[in-house]
């Protein structure tokens, strides 16, 4: 489904991640740690055709990236479901709206019942008509996972979810993620708490990847 090989990225002409050479199969769940400035969000970027490596190849969804076109790349996009690190809002729009948005960039009618499902599912269905600067910091990411969810993609990132958030706040999302993993989706979760990640192995069969010397490697199973 991702698939690295022999890939390197830098920015400015310094390389930041070098032979990067891994596959990620449908339906797993990854976790990826590393020191802060290691590469993570990089490496989440090459994994949705953000960035481009600088050499080796990628193939997304059995097609290199290199050759895609840019109605490919919208369908890539689309299969794949994206929560930021800092997951930015329309602020004069209602959470709900945000959620929806993505429906609405892709000329897609809104199905309300799905909507209303998906914000139930994040518990938030009280929070429908809020402002994003309303929100808390674990109701922005629990919208922030909604609306990466909206166009049911294959694979879902997240990057730092739960970097703002109180330990049940990160049980939750955790839990959510894991959830979206048992309805088949491949999941890549960019994180610093190694709770989160013991939590998650005693729930569900992980790999875990650390960047280290600007490689990656998959951790030992000492977590
Ligand atoms: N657009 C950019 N231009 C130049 N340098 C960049 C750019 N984006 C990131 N970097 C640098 O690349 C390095 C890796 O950044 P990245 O955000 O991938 O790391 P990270 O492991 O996700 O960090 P953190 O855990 O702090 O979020 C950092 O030194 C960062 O300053």
């Amino acid at each position: 489904m991702i698939e690295f090989n022999n890939v390197a990225y830098g920015y400015g002409g310094r390389d930041l991640l070098t032979e990067i050479s891994l596959s990620l199969n449908p339906g797993s769940f990854h976790f990826l740690t590393g020191p802060s400035g290691a590469g993570k969000t990089t490496f989440l970027k090459l994994c949705y055709r953000e960035l481009e490596p600088t050499a080796g190849q990628i193939h997304l969804f059995g097609q290199a990236t290199r050759d895609i076109t840019r109605d490919q790349v919208a369908e890539l996009r689309r299969k794949t479901g994206v929560v930021h690190q800092d997951c930015k809002f329309l602020d004069h729009l209602s959470v709900a709206e945000n959620i929806a948005m993505p429906l609405s960039v892709a000329g897609k009618p809104m199905d309300v019942a799905n909507l209303t499902e998906l914000m139930a599912w994040v518990g938030l269905s009280e929070r429908a008509d809020a402002l994003p600067a309303e929100l808390s910091g674990g109701e922005r990411q629990r919208a922030a996972l909604a609306r990466a969810v909206i166009m049911s993609p294959d694979v879902v990132i997240a990057d730092e979810p739960t970097g703002n958030v109180d330990w049940d706040m990160s049980l939750r999302l955790l839990q959510l993620l894991i959830e979206l993993n048992r309805m088949g989706k491949t999941v890549i979760i960019a994180t610093h708490d190694m709770h989160l990640i013991r939590q998650a192995k005693s729930q569900v069969q992980t790999r875990v990847l650390r960047i280290a010397n600007r490689r990656i490697q998959q951790a030992g199973v000492d977590l």
